[in-house]
């Protein structure tokens, strides 16, 4: 059964109508082939007694032999002679032959006495009838013998049965080649189904098949025909529509969804092949940005959908303007950027005065009411002095600043002074952006592990870290707006901002927890709180508010603020010092003068500046100044720290050299303030390398 089931249609149909018709054959052959042999042996059988017997009568009646050529006519009359399995021998009374028809057979046995007898004789069966004189002395004249030849017999039946086997063989050849050809027409086109579907398996949606007269298969075909078509609809289909959306995607990419011109990317990259346009062959190209005079007093006053239709309207009128090589675009809000390409600066101011007088001229219409407005516009000439297109933009906007700033509705050719005028109004919107995240506690604490080295069981330390929240949720590095702060002396609140809400974070965890898993704090100072009087009651107060014992604060003051306001730094590390506040001296070694100032300065660390350790096993300079470091603060009694760890083989020599602690992203990342403490309750904070929890981090600036 199970050989069955592996066999193919053209198998199993040769196999179920060949093989039983054969052997059917075969046995009805055998059969018939006893059958006639039996009764052509019957009929020998009787027909050779009644020869016999009428021999015998014939001779009988004639009272005696009448010499041979007598019995020869007699035996010829017999009809003997046409048959040619019997044979006939008449002989005397002694048994000696005198007539014979046919093959010759002796008969050797001694002769039995009744008058007629079958005996079997060899190959042969042989009838025996005696005659003898009709008178009445009954005197014995001799004998007929007729002999059946058996084996002739068996022989011709056996070479009719052999013929008939390969009669029956070669039909059943013929058989063969008929059900093949039946089976290979079923199975032919299942095979070619199977293979168009093994194709349309892997993505080739043409599975038509030339018709069969089978209407099974052909049934068959013209489903999986239907199936195919109807794929290959679906597929064009999907095509199409896979093909309009990447268009639709690719217009997306490079154009504004409100007013359909052209986006920031698209413009930018025109601008890059603009600016290797003019760095090959010297082309002139000029690019304008435009910013809508006023244009919030239209959203404030009808909303912002109104503000949408009006944005609309003006890309709509100044398009009309603008010539089909030059490159329009909306940089967002009211914002436009125009590259005009192979054109002179003369022109483009030319056609920079157009395009501010066509929205001079608009009159937006709004429930009955028209507004009128200006557009203010930075012109810059694209040359081939330019780094790089940022610096394309921030010259154009940096003049339209100027525009602006020159009453508005105005057009302004770029001037290298304008860089410096804008990046001042850049610092003034900090101003303004600082002094209301202070107001709206908008800051953010983050900190970082300092990890001691040799002494394994001495508590870490976390320099708290300071980060602005932006309108969207995002968080602004410090380094984005503490240079604005310092310049506009904001650095003092910022420092008060810092301790009181570091100290406010921390109280709960000092009062709960400092002794099970003591670290220490490490705030930064400002070169100007340092020289702020007013600072020193102000700790005082918030250790005593917060109830922070001073032994668990360290303050971070950077070399050169420290010099800079060197009496009344000196002044406030006594007095913090005698309440058991500890002071590290930042950034150490960026100075010239470093170490004739340390002696006057009574800190308790000192923090290596990270550009000596960053290179420390490259470089051997840094290398040498690191040495020198640890030689002089080892020799003052003083820890050291070293920052920028960002290697196992940096810590293992800072470890050699007898560095105290390390910092660095190598060991942890800075992280929130909250979640980088309850890492210190859950872990063995002792140095240990950053994990991907603390990943989130930005690249750091102290503040
Ligand atoms: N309707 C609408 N308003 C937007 C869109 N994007 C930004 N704005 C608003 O556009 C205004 C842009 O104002 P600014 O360019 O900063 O200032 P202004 O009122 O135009 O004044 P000046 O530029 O100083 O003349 C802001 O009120 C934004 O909220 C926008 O897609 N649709």
């Amino acid at each position: 059964m199970q050989f069955f089931q592996t066999l193919s249609i053209q198998s199993r149909l040769l196999l179920l109508v060949i093989a039983p018709v054969f052997a059917l054959s075969c046995s009805f052959l055998l059969f018939d082939f006893q059958e006639q042999l039996q009764r052509d042996e019957e009929k020998l059988s009787q027909h050779a007694l009644t020869t016999a017997k009428f021999l015998s009568a014939v001779v009988h009646n004639q009272s005696e032999l009448h010499g041979r050529p007598y019995i020869d006519r007699l035996l010829k009359a017999s009809q003997l002679d046409r048959e040619p399995y019997l044979s006939l021998m008449i002989t005397d009374a002694d048994n000696r032959p005198l007539a014979q028809l046919g093959a010759s057979f002796i008969v050797n046995e001694s002769l039995p006495q009744q008058e007629t007898m079958v005996m079997q004789q060899a190959t042969h069966d042989v009838t025996m009838v005696r005659i003898f004189t009709s008178e009445s002395k009954h005197a014995l004249l001799g004998f007929v013998f007729v002999a059946i030849d058996k084996a002739a017999m068996i022989e011709d039946h056996r070479q009719a049965f052999i013929r008939n086997i390969g009669y029956i063989t070669l039909g059943l050849m013929l058989c063969s080649v008929l059900v093949y050809w039946v089976s290979r027409s079923i199975s032919q086109p299942i095979r070619e189904l199977t293979a168009a579907l093994k194709r349309f398996v892997v993505g080739n949606q043409h599975i038509s098949q030339v018709k069969n007269t089978l209407p099974e298969i052909n049934s068959l075909q013209t489903t999986i025909n239907e199936i195919s078509r109807e794929m290959q609809h679906v597929e064009a289909d999907m095509r199409h529509r896979i093909q309009d959306a990447q268009a639709q995607l690719r217009y997306q990419a490079r154009h504004d969804a409100l007013t359909g011109l052209v986006n920031r990317q698209e413009l930018e990259r025109r601008l890059q092949q603009a600016l290797e346009d003019v760095k090959q062959h010297r082309a002139n190209h000029v690019f304008c940005y435009m910013d809508l005079d006023q244009f919030r007093v239209i959203n404030d006053t009808c909303g912002h959908p109104a503000g949408d239709e009006m944005l609309r309207q003006i890309s709509m009128i100044l398009s009309q303007r603008i010539r089909a090589e030059d490159t329009f675009a909306r940089l967002g809000g009211d914002e436009f950027g125009l590259l005009l390409s192979y054109c002179q600066v003369e022109k483009a101011i030319e056609i920079a005065v157009q395009l501010r007088q066509m929205v001079e001229a608009f009159r937006f219409m709004h429930e009955g009411r028209l507004f009128q407005t200006g557009i203010s516009i930075g012109i810059v000439e694209v040359t081939a002095d330019l780094k790089d297109v940022g610096q394309i933009t921030r010259h154009a906007d940096a003049a339209c600043y100027v525009a602006k700033d020159n009453g508005r509705n105005q057009i302004h050719l770029f001037h290298p002074e304008d860089d410096v005028l804008l990046k001042r109004h850049v610092e003034m919107e900090w101003v303004l952006r600082i002094n209301e995240a202070i107001e709206h506690n908008d800051f953010v604490l983050y900190c970082q592990g300092i990890f001691p080295m040799q002494q394994k069981e001495l508590p870490p330390f976390y320099e708290i870290l300071i980060r602005k929240r932006d309108e969207h949720g995002g968080i602004i590095p410090p380094a984005e707006f503490l240079p604005s702060a310092e310049r506009y002396q904001l650095m003092t609140k910022i420092d008060r901002w810092v301790i009181q809400h570091a100290f406010m974070a921390l109280q709960p965890l000092f009062k709960s927890q400092s002794t099970t898993r003591p670290f220490i704090v490490s705030i930064n100072l400002s070169g100007m709180s340092l020289g702020d009087p007013t600072l020193l009651p102000y700790i005082q107060k918030c250790f005593s508010n917060y109830e922070i014992s001073p032994s668990h604060v360290c303050f971070e003051v950077t070399e050169t603020s420290a010099i800079i306001n060197i009496d009344n730094t000196i002044k406030l590390i006594t007095e913090l010092k005698a309440m058991g506040t500890r002071f590290m001296l930042d950034d150490f070694g960026s100075g010239m003068s470093s170490f004739s100032y340390l002696k006057h300065l009574p800190v308790d660390f000192l923090k290596m500046d990270g550009a000596y350790v960053k290179d420390i096993t490259i470089n051997k300079v840094d290398l040498a100044m690191a040495k020198a470091i640890q030689s002089v603060a080892e020799s003052m009694g003083i820890q050291t720290i070293a920052e920028y760890v960002e290697d196992q083989a940096t810590l293992d020599c800072l470890e050699e050299m007898g560095v105290a602690y390390a910092q660095g992203f190598y060991l942890n990342r800075p992280a929130p303030l909250s979640e980088a403490l309850s890492r210190h309750f859950s872990a063995n904070n002792t140095l240990q390398k950053s994990t991907a929890s603390s990943a989130s981090a930005t690249t750091d600036v102290s503040a």
